[in-house]
């Protein structure tokens, strides 16, 4: 089986920031290309246009694919698997796919339609990501623009339009792999830390807060892509990122209250495994303990002939079987990415038990 392309739900209210943080993704792909799937309303989708104008080698408006009917988790079958095989048809197969649903409906039966005939053999899931207003969401309003998001609602018949944006935000935190608190630059520093310890606590055990400004975070964090890639990612050790205000740019330790956190990235290495499903809960509870962003890379498994490709964001781990080990060496390589501070030692050792 050739590897899957990885896609990734982006999800979050009007205004949290998505489109913002996938541009600059897009920016930053480093040749990487993007497939993006856009949940668009009506009037109100403007993210099309912005992406379209975003000028990047790797944003071409033959990528943008539109869904034609609101929300893309209550059409599934009528839209989605369309979609998504015109895409997987396209000789110039993307390298992820990245899917930006505006979080008025729970994003389920969307990583549930992954398991369709005909795309569950060629799309992994690599997670989902929620985008929260951190200051919408400290200030109880859970979005900017309350009424913009009412009526975005308004538009769609098929969502339900009494559910509190509470509620709905409560949903987003439950399902997210990742959540990205972004407008971290709008917080104050106790303010921020206050609404990162809620979230932790709020989301399922395992999953990873992370800060940002600008949607400005390290494409490595966001996607599970490059697997094939870890010895780049090993020489670059620390990722780097863009700071957006220049006086901070050599000001690592005020990164907290303006940008967002530092991350760190480090290869380990083992022999054979024995039991997949096994090294599977293992590796997920290496995660929880250490607080791991996201954990990548091939596994030997004692007896198999082909490597197992392990992929983990926060609690979801996705192994599969993708290709013969040829002559490659039969070991085991997991890239390991976490915010700056991991204990390297200590998950070494956990991952090589
Ligand atoms: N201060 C501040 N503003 C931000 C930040 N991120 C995004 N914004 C602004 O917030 C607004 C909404 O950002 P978008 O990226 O369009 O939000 P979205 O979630 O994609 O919303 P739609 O695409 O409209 O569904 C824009 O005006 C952004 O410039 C941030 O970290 N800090």
């Amino acid at each position: 089986m050739p590897a899957k392309i990885p896609a990734t739900v982006v999800t979050g209210f009007l205004g949290a920031g998505k489109t913002t943080l996938i541009r600059h993704m897009l920016q930053n792909a480093h040749g990487k290309k993007i497939a993006l799937i856009i949940n668009e309303f009506g009037d109100l989708g403007v993210d099309g246009d912005i992406l379209k104008g975003c000028g990047e080698e790797t944003c071409t408006e033959g990528d943008i694919v539109e869904l034609s009917n609101g929300c893309i988790c209550c059409t599934v079958a009528d839209d989605f698997i369309p979609t998504m095989e015109q895409l997987l048809a396209r000789e110039d197969k993307p390298d992820h796919i990245v899917i930006e649903t505006s979080g008025l409906a729970l994003p389920q039966p969307l990583v549930r339609a992954f398991n369709w005939p005909g795309i569950s053999t060629k799309v992994t899931v690599d997670g989902v990501i929620t985008v929260v207003d951190g200051r919408a969401v400290h200030d109880g309003q859970f979005a900017h623009n309350v009424a913009a998001v009412d009526a975005q609602r308004a538009q769609d018949e098929n969502l339900d339009h009494e559910t509190p944006l509470s509620e709905l935000f409560e949903d987003q935190v439950a399902c997210a792999d990742m959540i990205v608190v972004n407008k971290i630059d709008l917080l104050a520093e106790d303010e921020a830390t206050a609404l990162t310890t809620r979230l932790k606590s709020e989301s399922r055990d395992g999953v990873q807060v992370v800060r940002a400004s600008m949607g400005a975070l390290p494409v490595d964090v966001l996607l599970g892509q490059g697997i094939g890639a870890e010895a780049d990612l090993a020489a670059r050790h620390e990722i780097h990122h863009h700071h957006h205000h220049d006086d901070d740019a050599d000001d690592h330790d005020h990164a907290h209250s303006h940008g967002h956190d530092e991350f760190q990235s480090f290869i380990v290495t083992r022999g054979e495994i024995t039991d997949a499903s096994a090294f599977a809960a293992q590796v997920s509870d290496v995660i929880r303990a250490h607080g791991i962003l996201r954990l990548k890379g091939f596994v030997a498994v004692d007896g198999k002939p082909m490597r197992l490709t392990l992929q983990a964001v926060g609690p979801r781990v996705d192994t599969y079987f993708d290709q013969p080990f040829g002559t490659a060496p039969r070991e085991t390589r997991l890239v390991v990415i976490g915010e700056t501070g991991l204990d390297q030692a200590a998950i070494t050792t956990a991952l090589q038990a």
